[in-house]
């Protein structure tokens, strides 16, 4: 049975036999059918048969009774490629040639023979070969050393002049053999790192389908302007971020999310460029094009990290100048002690600098690729390295811990006015709020049917709610520090231990009623603090605005400790005191009201990011959906990459140490020396290339 591998399907009974009739005609009319193909041909076979039918469900159905399977594809398919392809090209380019010149240069050298071949060719031909080999590093050395600049090239010239002084001319040309496959194994695997970036912006949707003049046109996805509607069609990219105006689709959205489960879309939904319509179609009003939408962000913001790179190499050679005198140091005793001008070369020419300085940051860039493609967007290597020493997590409740869609429980009247009154005032004060609980007021009003007045004013008061004047009165809606009085009402004891969230009102100075409101805590929460404690963090603390009973009912199953009633500024001077007193402070937030508290942190993490500005720019790491398990997997990985680094450098360190004791000591012929400089760098660019490969972290969900 012909495999069909998708993701965007779920089963729901519908059999039609007419359907697998037309899907099974459309799918064999296609010849070398691949997935979108498939349900693309038995789309369109259900829409000649009956022009309504695009319900997944259905053509999922008729696609299955058609005689194909439909596989759940894994999020890390098209991902994992590359990388086992890196390693074992990698491994074959570089075992190739390193063992074949390795076997020469030992067998050369127990047989004495390298020397009879020395002997044979004159040696303007071997100055030819190494001329013509060496130039573009030459040039390059001459230059930097002109503009009184040392490169991590500059110690590997000295070798090979060294070398040849002394006559070696074998070595000095292995040197340059070395210096030039180090290169482009260098550049092969940069490529690579950057492979994760490049195909995120392959993603980028190029052009956009918009009705001009009564006309359907397509234009480059750039030239679509704001406020336009786009059409998209069914298996089509979304080109912009936008609201949906018409039309529904199942949107995957693994681009921007790293989430392989599609959402439905439909008027009303927020939906990001680059995210596909697998099934249906829609038409979407622009709100933001090409760099400024959410993806745009997130590539700009990886190929920023990526193009660090420069600065590897700045880092590289600015290691080199000091690694320089060390080695000539080394070069010089050597020389003064043995009068051994082979060894003395032999040392200039193992020494290997420029491994030191990649150690680091070609480990940083493999990780910040891969973890883009999971959804999560790091602004920099630096962020790891500090996440891995951090000691306390700092917590926001509203939309990081919860749902941040809060329901209206109760309307408790405290006057003569009744509950739908109080409720009708409530929401003509919350109409221009953005706040969740003010949205919660307005739906249930919404749906009593109470009328909602517009304010003839209206403020908000950050963490504690909002006044307005409403037909001539003014109408106060907030929690205890708006309203002192409200937290004394023996109605409220009830209802504060319940957990709840409590919205008093009062008219024009009078306490009037109150609301109380609940939240949803996210599910995956309790299993990712789990794994939290188990990395070893402890220090864990909710900090929140809203009242401590409210805080403890969600703090103390998770055994957390708890801050309560706290104003946006509290929460950035939680965060300094911590800061204060030496301690490294991760803060989660949902990023929009907590965007101060998340540039403060050492690392601020916002979660649920996609789709808004103001979280991706403030945070130091952005989470693009809203998934707490990403949370421990940010700790994993940070622990990962550091542990590669430490590996690449500990790696580096017992290589040179090795390689120049043994050169001082005159033990490693020079040959061999020149043969073995490059290990160190091949070794950390694979060992940090296992960092590109998809973590097994359980994110992905289960088939
Ligand atoms: N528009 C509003 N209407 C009613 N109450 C409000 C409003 N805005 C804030 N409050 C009150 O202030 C408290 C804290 O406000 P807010 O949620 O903005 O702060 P926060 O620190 O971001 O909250 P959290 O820690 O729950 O995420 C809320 O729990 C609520 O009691
Ligand atoms: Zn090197």
């Amino acid at each position: 049975m012909p495999s069909l591998k998708s993701m965007d399907l779920r089963i729901k009974g519908l059999d039609c036999a007419e359907c697998a009739r037309h899907v099974r005609q459309a799918v064999e009319a296609v010849p070398g059918v691949a997935s979108v193909d498939v349900l693309m041909a038995a789309q369109k076979a259900l829409i000649r048969f009956d022009p309504a039918q695009t319900d997944p469900a259905r053509i999922r159905r008729a696609v299955e009774q058609a005689g194909y399977a439909l596989e759940q594809q894994s999020a890390d398919d098209a991902s994992d490629t590359p990388l086992g392809d890196f390693s074992r090209r990698v491994l074959i380019l570089f075992g190739g040639v390193f063992g074949t010149v390795l076997f020469v240069v030992v067998v050369g050298e127990w047989f004495g023979l390298l020397e009879a071949v020395t002997r044979q060719v004159p040696w303007p031909l071997w100055l030819l070969v190494i001329g013509l080999g060496g130039y573009p590093i030459f040039r390059n050395v001459v230059k930097a050393a002109w503009q009184g600049r040392i490169i991590a090239h500059t110690l590997m010239t000295f070798g090979m002049t060294a070398a040849i002084v002394v006559g070696e001319w074998p070595a000095a040309t292995i040197v340059v053999f070395f210096m030039r496959i180090g290169e482009y194994v260098e550049s092969f695997a940069a490529e690579r790192a950057r492979h994760a970036v490049k195909a995120l912006a392959a993603l980028s949707p190029q052009t956009a389908r918009v009705e001009r003049n009564g006309v359907e046109i397509e234009v480059p996805a750039e030239e679509v302007s704001i406020g336009e509607a786009v059409i998209v069609r069914p298996g089509e990219k979304i080109p912009v971020d936008g609201e949906v105006i018409g039309g529904q689709a199942t949107v995957d959205q693994s681009a921007i999310t790293g989430e392989s489960m599609p959402v439905e879309a439909a008027p009303g939904t927020q939906v990001f460029a680059s995210s596909i319509a697998r099934l249906g179609s829609l038409r979407i009003q622009t709100l933001k094009i090409g760099a400024d939408t959410t993806f745009g962000r997130v590539v700009t913001l990886v190929e920023e990290a990526e193009s660090r790179r420069g600065e590897v190499q700045r880092l590289a050679d600015r290691f080199s100048s000091y690694f320089l005198p060390i080695v000539l140091t080394i070069a010089a005793l050597t020389f003064f002690f043995t009068r051994n001008a082979l060894a003395t070369a032999a040392v200039l020419v193992v020494a290997c600098s420029c491994s030191f300085a990649l150690a680091t940051p070609i480990a940083m860039i493999a990780s910040i690729g891969a973890a883009a493609r999971q959804g999560i967007l790091i602004k920099g290597g630096k962020y790891l390295e500090i996440l891995k020493r951090a000691d306390v997590l700092l917590i926001d409740k509203t939309g990081t811990l919860t749902l941040g869609r809060p329901q209206i429980t109760d309307i408790v009247p405290l006057d003569d006015l009744s509950a739908e009154e109080i409720l009708s005032l409530a929401a003509a004060a919350e109409r221009d709020s953005e706040h969740p609980l003010a949205e919660a007021v307005r739906l249930t009003a919404a749906a009593r049917g109470v009328p909602v007045e517009k304010p003839q004013e209206f403020e908000a008061v950050p963490g504690q709610g909002v006044r307005a004047r409403i037909a001539g009165r003014e109408v106060v809606v907030g929690n205890s520090s708006m309203i002192p009085e409200g937290a004394r009402l023996p109605e409220a004891v009830d209802l504060l231990e319940q957990g709840k969230t409590l919205l008093f009102v009062s008219l024009e100075g009078k306490i009037v009623g109150m609301l109380a409101a609940a939240d949803t805590i996210r599910e995956e929460v309790p299993a990712a603090f789990a794994q939290i404690r188990a990395l070893g963090l402890h220090q864990v603390e909710l900090i929140t605005g809203d009242n401590p009973q409210a805080a403890a009912s969600l703090a103390k199953p998770l055994g957390i400790a708890y801050r309560a009633s706290l104003l946006p500024q509290d929460k950035i001077a939680i965060v300094r005191a911590y800061q204060q007193q030496g301690h490294i402070v991760v803060m989660v937030g949902d990023g929009v009201n907590d965007a101060p508290a998340l540039a403060q942190a050492d690392v601020g993490i916002a979660m649920g990011a996609a789709g808004s500005d103001i979280a991706i720019e403030a945070a130091h790491m952005a989470l693009m959906r809203e998934d707490w398990r990403l949370v421990p997997e940010l700790f994993a990985i940070s622990r990962r990459t550091l542990g590669v680094v430490h590996l690449n450098l500990g790696f580096t360190a017992v290589y040179n140490l090795a390689g120049l004791s043994l050169a001082a000591t005159g033990l490693l012929p020079l040959p061999l020396a020149a043969a073995l400089q490059a290990i160190p760098d091949i070794g950390i660019l694979l060992n940090s290339s296992r960092l590109l490969k998809p973590y097994g972290n359980g994110n992905v969900p289960a088939a």
